[in-house]
């Protein structure tokens, strides 16, 4: 699977309008996929654990969700999804053996095991999701077992981009250490997260990313030629919730944990 980053010039990968632009565009992508699961209900049953029985297959306590993004990540792992520095699995335990050649990615990020995907599961299966499956003016079924297999699948799809959005925070941490090496060194000596936090917030930089959000999933979230009352396809305010109270906090948490670790290890990946 190719990096998003362009880690064919090291430089390039590491300039902060580069990386900036790959999250612009990471936008669509993850909209697109809550667009995609939000036209079925919330399935609640499959999140549970041995809610939904597995059949065919050696006995597991997944719920029906994490035993489909479990799959998905084992095959993928053949295909070097996870030599990719910008993607992180859900389940490490599932990787295998690649069926193609190693890829020799450059080295841009330094020795870290900052993952924050458990955490980004709770928070999509626990708010994000509820929030996105409300009904946008259409009278909707909280079950219908016949999209079990549609919602995981998409389910798998928006949890893969929003690890890869929120994972990005260790390029933009590497980016801005490198801008400003002596205060980060200073801070990360110190220990000091709160300052290390406020040293990579930009309010203004957030501030757009929320506003130019809400427009997309405007535009993405309306059919142009229906007439204005029809049902929008995303619950727009549930987007910029996502990215408000979710994405971008969790963002800073991998920007914040990554510098933590900055001076520790070597150059990796
Ligand atoms: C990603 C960055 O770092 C922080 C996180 C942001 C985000 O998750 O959108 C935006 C600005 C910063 O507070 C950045 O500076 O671009």
């Amino acid at each position: 699977m190719d990096s998003a980053i362009d880690l064919s010039d090291p430089t390039r990968a590491l300039s902060l309008p580069h990386i900036r632009y790959q999250l612009i565009r990471l936008e669509d992508t993850v909209l697109f996929h809550l667009i995609e699961r939000a036209q079925f209900p919330l399935n609640a049953t499959i999140y549970s654990p041995g809610a939904i029985p597995i059949r065919n297959t050696p006995s597991t306590n997944l719920s029906f969700m994490d035993w489909v993004l479990r799959s998905q990540e084992e095959l993928q792992s053949k295909i070097r999804r996870y030599e990719s520095p910008d993607e992180y699995p859900f389940f490490p335990d599932a990787m295998a053996e690649t069926v193609l050649p190693p890829l020799k990615y450059p080295k841009v990020l330094w020795e870290n095991d900052v993952c924050v995907n458990e955490e980004l599961k709770r928070r999509y299966v626990g708010s994000i999701l509820p929030q996105v499956c409300t009904d946008v003016g259409r009278k909707e079924r909280a079950e219908a077992q016949e999209n079990y297999g549609s919602s995981a699948t998409a389910d798998v799809a928006c949890l893969q981009s929003l690890s890869r959005r929120v994972h990005f925070g260790k390029f933009v941490a590497e980016s801005k250490f490198l801008q400003d090496e002596e205060r980060f060194v200073r801070l990360i000596k110190a220990e000091d997260k709160q300052g290390i936090d406020e040293a990579i917030t930009d309010a203004k930089v957030e501030k757009k990313v929320l506003e130019r959000l809400r427009l997309k999933a405007e535009m993405y979230g309306t059919d142009p030629n229906m007439d204005a009352e029809a049902p929008r396809k995303i619950n727009v305010d549930a987007v910029v919730a996502m990215y408000k109270d979710h994405v971008i906090p969790l963002t800073k948490v991998v920007e914040v944990e990554y510098l933590m670790q900055r001076l520790k290890g070597t150059k990796w990946e």
